[in-house]
């Protein structure tokens, strides 16, 4: 008898990036409050913890010489330098979670995106978030208050070339109402867990749904 419990799914790697202050955080975190089977990708970096930020939980902090051991050994899956801080991707937890079955979140630069997609290329999903306009990204930068003036202003000199890498992604959310954007971001990961390439023994269980037929 055809039996659905047959069927199981390879966990997916859901890339989201932008700009700095388009939103991308923001709908990570929406999107782990809301859903069950996706996980978050905690990055390592060196840059400083900004005030209310967890080491383990939104990063794990670390000084440049463990950094480049890391990346040395082999332990991530990814690294860029984004704003003169380095930035990777630990390795061990995402290959546990996709043989898993379970999803992943990233909020990664284009150049992550890249060795991601190069590395991974079936399981992962891109999707750019753009600002609505420069003034409201500048004025989100500010409203984070999170950031000495200068730093705003690298990552609102730095948006233009991040914005350029657009159509290397295979969604785009323009982030105006933060409602309809996660609306767009669940719908997009609903469709993406429901992509045939993804369900191992889905031949065998269709054969059997035939025989019965
Ligand atoms: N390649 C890569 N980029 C990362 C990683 N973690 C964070 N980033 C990117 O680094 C940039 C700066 O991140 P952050 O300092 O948290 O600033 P924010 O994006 O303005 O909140 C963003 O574009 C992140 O998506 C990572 O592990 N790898
Ligand atoms: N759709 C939105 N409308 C208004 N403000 C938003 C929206 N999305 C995010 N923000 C605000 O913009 C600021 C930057 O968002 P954040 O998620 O930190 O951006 P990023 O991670 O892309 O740098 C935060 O203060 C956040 O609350």
């Amino acid at each position: 008898m055809s039996d659905t419990s047959t069927i199981d799914r390879r966990g997916l790697l859901l890339v989201l990036s932008s700009p700095s202050g388009a939103g991308k955080t923001t709908l990570a975190r929406h999107l782990m409050a809301t859903d069950t089977a996706i996980s978050m990708s905690v990055s390592v970096t060196t840059r400083r913890p900004r005030p209310g930020e967890v080491d383990g939980k939104d990063y794990i902090f670390l000084d440049e010489d463990r950094f480049k051991a890391m990346a040395d050994g082999n332990e991530l899956l990814e690294w860029a330098n984004v704003f003169g801080n380095f930035y990777g991707t630990p390795h061990a937890p995402v290959e546990a979670a996709i043989s898993g079955g379970r999803d992943v979140l990233f909020d990664i630069d284009w150049q992550g995106a890249q060795q991601l997609s190069e590395k991974m290329k079936h399981d992962v999903v891109r999707v750019f978030i753009l600002p609505p306009s420069a003034k409201s990204l500048e004025q989100r930068l500010r409203a984070r208050a999170q950031d000495p003036e200068e730093v705003v202003r690298k990552r609102m000199d730095a948006a233009a070339a991040e914005i350029s890498h657009w159509p290397e992604y295979d969604y785009v959310i323009v982030n105006s109402d933060l409602q309809k954007s996660m609306e767009g971001l669940s719908a997009i990961l609903t469709a993406e867990r429901l992509r045939r390439e993804r369900l191992n023994g889905l031949t065998a269980f269709v054969r059997d749904l035939q025989r019965e037929l």
